[in-house]
């Protein structure tokens, strides 16, 4: 008998099961396809050390002629570097899973009870079940459907395409054509509303439309994939406005949809829909002993490794809070509801978006003080001559910042900063009773930033 079983082991469900295993908890994960999940393997990870040789392309492009030479990136080397960085990454994690005295179970997992997990011929019976499944590409069901291809495919592309579509506007679409215009490669994004990247600050979004159209993308606005045709290796992809583009490759990144079959959930009455499983404010199912986690979870908050990661962690507390009897099961639901902070969102373009807390336009239509830093203009010896960099920000009436909107090559580092600064409310005083090191990105945001917050005109 276990104390606790996860159904899958991704972030949603590894960390949890390391901070059980350490209250000398007996754990279990089972995965059916590779051990640590999508982040680590197919998402995250490859996406970004994919993505690094053309961050110091840019650098090199935008510092101009101080360069004599511009290295070329051959995409057969790179692959060979991934193998090398990523592919070791599953046997670390597993090692760091059997140091901490967690059972590793390879399979599918099927709920066959509330307290039973079936694997194969196998069933293990637990205290807590942990439902962390994740979630898969969306496919297109449209005739030639078998002609597109996913995330997962694209950073297992063996040669770059010359010619290469991705359908859909959201985070996968716009990263990956970031890159293959990088490649130098005909780009098409096929987009069925007016908008990309919805959640971002739009002007942002623009600036960055501008900068990949500058760069071989050519957008396709309110267009329906209608079919794809294959003639000789070649495709032939038509809208249902009756545009055609001849490509070599097709990313379908038209979204992800929740791993919710086949895992048992009818079998306990559990409750789930096409956005995923749905629980309470203490991530429980209907059945109070059986949690779920992660990407495969109802949520309004976006589906991100750092939100995996923080309700792997709450779950984790629950447990461990229900088992020491710090509350009785009765008293359990008393235990604190989850509450999200302050999340930031990356969009990993080259540059880069980032937000975190209120919306601008939310702002804006509030009434606070939206302001805009150029800190690529102001502090170009720091910022490698990134003239375009900036971020706006929104300050309510105790001039807090309540939100902020970064669009520049470091926006991802520079947004968790900021991230501390609205989660926690900080002011100008309280930055200024601070030292930070100099000079660095970091350093140069926040003195603007400060004499934007003691609401001094610096234009
Ligand atoms: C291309 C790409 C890029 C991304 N980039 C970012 C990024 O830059 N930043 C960010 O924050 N997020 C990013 N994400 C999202 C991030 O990967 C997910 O939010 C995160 O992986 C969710 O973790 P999870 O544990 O819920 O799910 P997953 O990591 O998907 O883990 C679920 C696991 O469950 C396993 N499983 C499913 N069913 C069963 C079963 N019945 N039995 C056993 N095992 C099962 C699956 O095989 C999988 O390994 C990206 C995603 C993709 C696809
Ligand atoms: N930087 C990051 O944090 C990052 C990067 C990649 C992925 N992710 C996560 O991975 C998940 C999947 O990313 P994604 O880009 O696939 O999804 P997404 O939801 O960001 O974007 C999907 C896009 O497809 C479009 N779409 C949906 N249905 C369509 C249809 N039938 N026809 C045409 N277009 C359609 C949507 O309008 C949207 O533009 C998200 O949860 C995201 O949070 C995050």
């Amino acid at each position: 008998m276990y104390d606790v079983i996860f159904i899958g082991s991704g972030h949603a469900a590894w960390h949890a099961a390391v901070a059980l295993a350490s209250q000398k908890m007996k754990v279990a994960l089972i995965e059916k396809d590779t051990l640590a999940g999508t982040c680590t393997n197919f998402g995250c990870n490859p996406k970004i050390l994919l993505e690094s040789p053309f961050e110091v392309l840019d650098d090199i492009d935008r510092l101009g002629d101080i360069f004599t030479n511009r290295p070329e990136v051959s995409w057969e080397h790179l692959m060979r570097y991934k193998h090398k960085v990523i592919d070791p990454q599953k046997d670390r994690l597993a090692e760091v899973f059997n140091k901490a005295g967690i059972e590793i179970i390879e399979g599918e997992g099927l709920i066959t009870d509330e307290h039973t997990v079936k694997v194969g011929d196998q069933s293990y019976q637990a205290k807590y079940i942990v439902i962390a499944t994740g979630q898969r590409s969306h496919r297109l069901n449209i005739p030639g459907q078998e002609h597109l291809r996913d995330s997962r495919d694209f950073m297992d592309l063996k040669s770059f395409p010359e010619h290469i579509t991705f359908i859909g506007g959201g985070y996968i679409s716009i990263e990956f054509a970031s890159i293959a215009s990088k490649f130098g490669s005909e780009v098409h994004v096929i987009v069925h509303s007016d908008k990309i990247l919805k959640a971002f600050h739009q002007p942002h979004v623009k600036m960055l439309i501008d900068k990949l159209e500058e760069e071989n993308v050519t957008f396709h606005f309110n267009e329906d994939t209608e079919k794809v045709e294959e003639k000789d290796g070649r495709l032939t992809l038509t809208t249902q406005s009756g545009t055609t583009l001849e490509t070599d490759y097709i990313v379908d990144a038209t979204g992800r949809v929740p791993n919710v079959e086949n895992i048992g959930l009818e079998t306990v009455g559990i409750d789930y829909s096409d956005k995923g499983i749905k629980v309470n404010s203490h991530l429980q199912t209907s059945v109070p002993h059986i949690y779920a986690s992660g990407d495969v979870l109802d949520k309004s908050i976006p589906k991100l490794t750092p939100t995996a990661s923080f309700e792997s962690n709450y779950i984790a507390l629950q447990i461990i809070a229900r088992e020491a009897k710090l509350f009785s099961p009765k008293k359990a639901l008393e235990l604190l509801p989850i509450k999200y902070p302050a999340i930031p969102s990356v969009a990993y373009t080259l540059p880069r978006l980032s937000q975190v807390g209120m919306p601008i336009s939310e702002a804006e239509d509030k009434g606070y003080k939206i302001r805009t830093i150029k800190f690529g203009e102001y502090m170009r010896f720091e910022y490698k001559n990134e003239l375009d960099a900036e971020m706006v920000i929104a300050l309510d009436k105790k001039n807090h910042v309540a939100g902020a909107a970064i669009f520049g090559h470091n926006a991802a580092d520079l947004i968790n900063i900021m991230t501390f600064i609205v989660e926690k409310e900080l002011s100008a005083k309280d930055l200024n009773l601070m030292i930070f090191a100099f000079p660095s990105e970091s350093s140069g945001i926040l003195d603007l930033l400060k004499i934007e917050m003691l609401d001094l005109d610096i234009e």
